[in-house]
């Protein structure tokens, strides 16, 4: 915590009715907290900080029909009170991109840019033990709300942990950008991919962007340097329709059927190599059977003495940059959706996990890559653990930006936290949201202040 803050809230203890003997009494822990390096808020700041989080929880900023305007017009005004400079760039009509800039004291260093996305999934509210948009806190100080992971937690986070930044006296040397962007959960097009390939984007200058992560349910934060990427396949299957107590091949139902077995059996010799910790999660291809969709239908439901002559299955299929994409290509041409079997396919989506010249899209981790060291030592310095770099088994922003060849850190500040994603009464607890706060503190203060080996370490500024 700032001193300054101190100070005004020992000044507010002053000017209250407070006899100075309880006033003494107070000084030590004051003292202590000065001492301990005012890690945390006082309570009254604490309640600030969570209700400012609670605010964007309740903008109901839902696919497929998000109110962008109330998310735009509140975080707007949160850069207004950190004098941030600010722009609204609508790359496509009603999506709106929010871009906040800190500018940095040496214009001749390139920038940071740290993103997130404003959009939620959607949600059952039937099935919440509290309303997905209320950002209810329970007595043990979880805060339940959509997007308290995913990721509006993280948006915040970014902003006080700026807000505590200013308020100490810190001063970036690199200009630190932060990115609110519409769409990510429908895949980006229309938000981060247009800002990524933009001029705006070009002038920004930026070297390394950081994104979301996925929580971790134990105590090492977790950082992700690389991400799955989505092939969604249909299959479609044909064949002669027929009674219903004929025995016949062929049939459309028994052709997809068989194209099912053969996933499942490739599913569980995935899964079996995860099990067996031979792999792990963002190293094998997921395939995972998303819907079924064949019979005649009728009246009371479907036709039951007739055998269909089409059926279809769609299939979300994650590849990991290390997966050997032209054996899965062909696996799914000859095994899973054969012509001879009388089946077609089609993707709704096939990202590749390569970049144009075909190499891994991947951000080093090693010490070529001085923002890996420099994000592991920060979150050391903030008091965090951290596990083993991994590959992300989701889609996300950043693999915009790795394909233009920068930096893309995937982090989520959240340790011993549920995976909620995307999943009913998500929720983040109080004391796990300060700590990622401080814990991004600590990376800005550490991005923003690098500067490469070669360079003196005088801005030109001071020249
Ligand atoms: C490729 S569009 C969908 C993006 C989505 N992202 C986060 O969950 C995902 O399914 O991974
Ligand atoms: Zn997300
Ligand atoms: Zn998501």
């Amino acid at each position: 915590m700032p001193v300054i803050e101190l100070l005004k809230s020992m000044e507010k203890a002053c000017n209250s009715h407070y006899h100075n003997q309880s006033l003494l009494l107070l000084l030590p822990l004051f003292l202590s907290l000065l001492v301990a390096g005012l890690a945390f808020p006082t309570q009254d700041e604490q309640s600030q900080i969570i209700s400012r989080f609670q605010q964007y929880l309740q903008i109901n900023t839902t696919q497929p029909s998000p109110d962008y305007q109330s998310s735009t017009q509140f975080l707007l005004s949160q850069a207004n009170s950190l004098s941030l400079e600010s722009q609204v760039i609508e790359f496509v009509k009603g999506k709106p991109v929010i871009l906040l800039k800190w500018p940095g004291s040496d214009l001749s260093l390139p920038s940071i840019l740290l993103n997130s996305h404003m959009d939620v999934v959607p949600f059952e509210p039937s099935k919440w033990t509290h309303p997905p948009l209320g950002a209810y806190i329970d007595e043990g100080g979880n805060i339940f709300g959509r997007g308290s992971q995913d990721m509006k937690s993280v948006g915040m986070q970014y902003l006080e942990a700026i807000r505590r930044l200013k308020l100490s006296g810190f001063q970036p040397k690199r200009s630190l950008y932060l990115s609110f962007v519409p769409d990510e959960e429908i895949g980006g097009y229309d938000g981060a991919k247009k800002l990524a390939y933009s001029d705006v984007f070009k002038d920004m200058n930026v070297e390394i962007v950081l994104d979301e992560g996925l929580p971790s349910t134990d105590e090492n934060y977790r950082l992700f340097y690389a991400e799955t990427a989505p092939w969604w396949l249909v299959i479609k299957s044909n064949g002669a329709p027929g009674h219903g107590a004929k025995l016949y091949d062929n049939s459309a139902m028994e052709n997809l059927l068989k194209s099912i077995e053969s996933i499942r059996r490739f599913r569980a010799s995935q899964f079996d190599l995860l099990k067996a910790g031979l792999k792990s999660k963002g190293d094998v291809i997921s395939v995972n059977i998303v819907f079924l969709k064949a019979g005649t239908p009728s009246p009371t439901g479907f036709v039951m003495n007739l055998q269909p002559s089409e059926a279809e299955a769609g299939f979300d299929i994650r590849v990991p940059p290390t997966a050997d994409i032209e054996s899965l290509e062909k696996r799914i041409e000859e095994e899973w959706a054969p012509a001879s079997r009388n089946m077609t396919f089609e993707f709704k989506q096939k990202a590749t996990p390569h970049d144009d010249l075909g190499r891994p899209l991947i951000t080093a981790t090693d010490g070529s890559n001085p923002w890996w060291t420099l994000i592991e030592e920060a979150i050391k310095k903030a008091n965090g653990k951290i596990g083993k770099p991994e590959i992300l088994t989701g889609a996300t922003d950043a693999r915009y930006y790795r394909q233009l060849g920068l930096t893309a850190i995937g982090f989520l500040p959240m340790t011993n936290t549920p995976f909620l994603l995307h999943d009913h009464n998500e929720f983040l607890n109080k004391a796990e949201y300060f700590k990622g706060i401080n814990v991004y503190e600590s990376i800005i203060k550490a991005y923003t202040s690098y500067i490469p080996p070669g360079r003196d370490g005088v801005s030109r500024d001071e020249l």
